[in-house]
């Protein structure tokens, strides 16, 4: 990878807990990678791999290693064929369907699976770690498809799409392209591996699939907090709307940390000082006045999600759990993904109401009933021009499918367990579809924040221009995120396309462009 666009430093696998910011940083291809090389790292790691081969020629019988897996493991493998079992655990997975999960998304799910084998637990080789590290260094990434995973025996299938590529078969991504992974070896000189044993369970056995998105899509959540927080303070000021709706004292009656911070976050964007004795301003709807109420929840959630998040990246979900130094094979079911699956439900609703708080200031502000003396649907044309210009009117009816669309995609995908595989997979977390809707949720949420900004921006500025508020009058914070916008947009006048724009706004929210608050 380009040594220019590493901007995040090195991470090192092996040794230390690795955090989410770190794992977006790998996706996004702005750290350098590393596998520890302490003494003390590779001794243990290999310890567990050795200690399986001991108890294997002792015993004569290790789960997934001398059985067949998961329900077949009453089936014994004869010993001349036990070589041959993780090729073929990753070949009958090899059943995925649908879209492949991007670049960046691959990249967070290897990056999730190297973090948990490194934890010294999962009986393999350091020779495998090393190879799974150098696929990052070198940015050659597995594809692998979205569809196939119930979540709890581990993301078995997309995770076969990482071991298949690890002995030279399926397709990487590589350079921007998807390619032969035998093309793509030959050309790099690496040599692909083969499996001992326990290997291909390690890697498939876990949640990694589910960890890495959810590690992705905690970031552009934190982020959207942030934005409809500063959105909702530009609503106010575009709608003249009722600033002490957020007063300090007001929330201190109601304890919500996260609350409590976005009101006054919106607060101090609106540049009033505490609430008169008594006042008389009416109240607001509720998408403005309750918008601390709507966005705290989302804000309230992070702590507990990031805990989540960070306890299952750093765990060791895989099974069996191979302790070498107490030398012992542990079984269990710790590939089960609820912590995630959870999580990622409760994200998605927590989002798609922020996308539905926004599209509702949208209304509000584009009808001429509510919207306190501006245009309809914010047409910035005057004269008779105005009676051809409909300005926002599409961007508004938009925002309300991405709206729909979003809360469409709530419904909990925890709550549909099924028995599977023989009944022995008989419940099982659907975390990874639970994710997967979380990420589309949050992609339509930008949508709307996009919409949102851009609308909020033009009724400050027709706001200006008939000097109903003065440019002074604004905090500091304000203007700044006015000027930003202004880099980009211009005052829609006449009719024009905008599709351009709202896809160049969205991607300056997922880059974390508009500068927001300091938490
Ligand atoms: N997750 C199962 C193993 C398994 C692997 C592959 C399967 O197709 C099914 C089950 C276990 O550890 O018990």
């Amino acid at each position: 990878m380009n040594a220019a666009v590493l901007q995040d430093g090195q991470v090192i696998f092996g040794g230390t807990d690795l955090t989410i910011n770190q794992i977006n940083s790998i996706a996004k291809g702005h750290a350098e990678v590393c596998l520890s090389e302490k003494e003390e790292f590779i001794s243990r790691i290999n310890r567990g791999a050795e200690f399986l081969d001991n108890l294997w020629k002792k015993e004569g019988v290790i789960y997934g290693v001398t059985t067949g897996y998961g329900d077949s493991c009453t089936e014994s493998i004869p010993t001349e064929l036990v070589e041959e079992l993780p090729s073929h655990l990753f070949t009958f997975h090899g059943c995925g369907m649908g879209e492949m999960f991007s670049i960046e998304q691959s990249r967070a799910i290897l990056a999730a699976r190297i973090v948990s084998i490194a934890k010294g637990f999962s009986g393999v080789r350091y020779k495998l770690l090393q190879k799974l590290v150098d696929l990052l260094k070198k940015d050659v990434i597995p594809v692998i498809p979205q569809e196939g995973s119930v979540g709890a025996s581990g993301d078995l299938t997309p995770l076969s799409y990482i071991a298949a590529v690890l002995c030279g078969k399926r397709k990487v991504w590589y350079l921007g392209q998807q390619m032969y992974t035998t093309k793509v070896f030959d050309a790099l000189q690496i040599a692909p591996l083969r499996l001992r044993p326990k290997e291909g369970l390690a890697i498939m056995n876990g949640t990694a699939a589910m960890t890495g998105l959810a590690c992705l899509a905690y970031k552009r959540a934190e982020y959207l907090s942030q934005i409809s927080a500063r959105i909702t303070s530009m609503m106010c000021i575009a709608l003249q709307g009722n600033a002490y709706h957020f007063d300090n004292s007001l929330f201190s009656v109601k304890p919500h940390p996260g609350q409590n911070q976005i009101a006054q976050w919106i607060h101090e964007d609106l540049n009033v000082g505490a609430a008169p004795k008594h006042n008389n301003r009416l109240q607001d709807r509720y998408s403005l006045r309750c918008a601390p109420h709507v966005i705290g929840v989302l804000q309230d959630s992070l702590p507990w999600l990031k805990r989540f998040i960070d306890n299952e990246l750093n765990s060791t979900n895989d099974n069996p759990i191979i302790d070498g130094e107490n030398e012992k094979v542990l079984h269990g079911g710790h590939f089960y993904g609820g912590h995630i699956a959870f999580a990622m439900d409760s994200l998605k609703n927590a989002v798609a109401n922020l996308a539905d708080l926004l599209d509702r200031q949208i209304a509000q502000l584009s009808d001429v009933k509510f919207n306190n003396g501006l245009p309809a649907n914010l047409s910035g044309a005057v004269g008779t021009r105005s009676s051809i210009n409909h300005g926002f009117k599409a961007v508004q009816i938009g925002a309300s499918a991405w709206a729909a669309e979003a809360l469409k995609q709530t419904m909990p995908a925890s709550v549909f367990s099924r028995s599977t595989e023989c009944h022995n997979q008989d419940k099982v977390s659907m975390g990874t579809i639970a994710a997967r809707d979380c990420i589309r949720v949050i992609e339509l949420t930008e949508q709307v924040a996009a919409s949102a900004l851009m609308i909020a921006w033009q009724g400050i500025q027709l706001r200006i221009r008939s000097n109903s508020i003065l440019w002074n009058s604004l905090s500091y914070s304000l203007k700044n995120t006015i000027k930003q916008v202004s880099d980009q947009f211009t005052l829609l006048e006449e009719d024009r396309e905008l599709e351009d724009a709202l896809r160049r706004f969205v991607s300056l929210i997922q880059k974390r462009h508009w500068r927001l608050y300091e938490a």
